[in-house]
């Protein structure tokens, strides 16, 4: 039986803490138990809502951040120190600290409406109940390693770097993994004023409605100055990697950042919903408010969106799924595929010389020796602005409309027609052989002229017919990974939400990556 006391109660304090420390609180909405269909908490329209009608408005100290923290507070070096860490790592300590303090700390009352475990996302699933998961990619994501080395960097050194070796006695592996899921479902990146400021002067110019990780994504905010949902320890470690290379910013990683990550009470009490959002968080110099994006009629729900994620992220992040599926589903094709599909490509129809190219090992030889020059083709470099860095890369996403990326589309036109051409002269082929990963070969010069010109035919709107066929067998190949249940259809996606078992969650998570790879 839920404790229908305390958890009223507990709404209630944080509403009467609410109207103590916000700057306004619509009469209009209520905070919600939707217990009884897995919600939790969320918030509903008491009366119509006009669209863009402000529902609540904080001014940033009511925020909780390295800023506004008592941990930055206790010592003066304490917010040097922290800023010196990454966004999560800081964050973590800042909210520990704060929750130790209990009935100290200003945000208490926020705290007791937070969960304080019976966390669903994929961090807490155990090896068996993740397997259900296989073949999705999203269990690369999860970052149960980078979670535990982060705790031992922090506990105890960091906690008596800042002067609080108190916090390494609370800040058990347990609470540590507690307080790391309230902040990966919980946070918001919030920009920065300065950044607000520059946006708001037109000095920086933004684009609407993109997040800025797509789709890897954070409950960061939109460039809009809107809201979204927050990042994973994995997307930071990344970042992080990348910046590890440049001195100068590795002190003052948050100095550098255009947000702060920071906890954001009741703006967190929305649920979310990709199909039904109809509010965001807008950011100005000095406040941050909920706005109804859309006229919302009394009864309704009030949702957010976290992101434009599929379901395997929404459960990983936020240990739900929406129903029958997302409205940002994709399907990841690994690379792995891509390259067993021209290791197994006929580079001779003739018997005779299909051996003699099986004793020279030339398949693996030149699916190596191609991606090797696709990887470090400086002309793709250059052209490819929109893709970060190589389009080799560990997997590719494919959209549920249809939509494959472009890193795979480049990648998949210049070796089916190098694999055809290669099949064409098996004498030619030979001499071509002899240059593999050598500087200035004719091999090397082929590739890279068969790079320039696919690209060419790409950016006037052509696919190769064999480009799209070898594109389907790589599909199909995918397909082939699901379970046989998933793939027939033997599997149907329930209508109603529920207290769904791990093994029913990760098959629509499944069932829905199926889909998008079958459009
Ligand atoms: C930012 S919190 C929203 C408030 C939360 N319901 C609560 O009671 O504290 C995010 C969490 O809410 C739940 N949630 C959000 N949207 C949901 C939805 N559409 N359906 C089910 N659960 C949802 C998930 O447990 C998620 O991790």
């Amino acid at each position: 039986m839920p404790d229908i006391t305390s958890f009223t109660e507990n709404t209630n304090k944080f509403h009467t803490w609410l109207s103590e420390n916000f700057e306004k609180l619509s009469p209009k909405i209520e905070i919600a138990d939707l217990r009884d269909t897995n919600q939790g908490r969320g918030l509903i329209a008491k009366q119509d809502i006009e669209e863009d009608e402000v529902l609540f408005e904080m001014s940033r100290d009511a925020i909780l951040n390295i800023e506004t923290s008592q941990l930055s507070k206790i010592n003066p070096e304490n917010a040097e120190k922290l800023n010196n860490l990454t966004q999560w790592e800081s964050l973590i300590l800042v909210l520990a600290y704060e929750m130790m303090l209990g009935s100290e700390s200003k945000w208490s009352p926020y705290f007791d409406v937070l969960p304080s475990g019976g966390f669903n996302s994929l961090m807490f699933w155990n090896d068996e109940e993740l397997e259900h998961l296989k073949p999705s990619r999203v269990l690369s994501r999860i970052g149960k390693k980078e979670a535990e080395e982060m705790y031992h960097k922090l506990v105890p050194g960091q906690c008596e770097e800042l002067g609080v070796p108190e916090l390494a006695k609370f800040l058990t592996l347990e609470k540590f993994h507690v307080v790391a899921s309230i902040i990966m479902s919980y946070s918001f990146d919030v920009d920065r004023p300065e950044e607000v400021d520059l946006v708001e002067n037109g000095e920086l110019e933004k684009e609407t409605d993109e997040l800025e990780e797509a789709p890897e994504v954070e409950p960061t905010e939109d460039d809009d100055k809107e809201d979204n949902s927050s990042s994973n320890i994995e997307d930071e470690d990344e970042e992080e990697e990348d910046d590890d290379d440049e001195d100068e910013e590795q002190s003052n990683i948050i100095k550098n950042d255009t947000f702060l990550k920071s906890m954001v009470p009741l703006a967190d009490t929305l649920n979310a919903n990709t199909t039904l959002f109809n509010a965001t968080l807008k950011y100005t110099n000095h406040k941050l408010s909920m706005t109804a994006t859309k006229p919302i009629p009394a009864g309704s729900q009030i949702y957010n969106i976290y992101g434009d994620l599929p379901n395997s992220e929404i459960l990983r992040k936020y240990g739900y799924i929406e129903l029958p599926n997302s409205q940002h589903e994709f399907a990841e094709i690994p690379i792995e595929l891509v390259k067993q599909h021209y290791l197994k490509f006929p580079l001779s129809k003739e018997s005779k010389h299909a051996s003699a190219l099986e004793k020279l090992n030339a398949s693996q030889k030149l699916v190596d020796g191609v991606l090797e020059l696709i990887d470090e083709s400086e002309f793709l470099d250059m052209t490819l602005v929109d893709c970060e860095g190589s389009i080799v890369i560990e997997s590719y996403e494919v959209f549920k409309d249809g939509e494959v990326l472009l890193e795979l589309t480049v990648l998949i036109t210049v070796l089916s027609t190098l694999f055809r051409a290669f099949q064409s002269d098996f004498k030619w082929l030979k001499k071509l052989l002899r240059g593999v990963g050598k500087e200035d070969s004719e091999f090397e010069s082929f590739v890279n002229r068969t790079i320039m010109k696919c690209y060419q035919l790409i950016e006037d709107g052509m696919l190769n017919r064999g480009a799209l066929d070898d594109l389907h067998a790589i599909l199909d190949a995918r397909l082939k990974q699901y379970p046989e249940e998933i793939v027939n259809g033997g599997f149907e996606v329930p209508e109603q939400y529920g207290d769904f078992s791990k093994e029913k969650l990760a098959n629509i998570v499944l069932k829905n990556e199926v889909d998008v790879l079958n459009c």
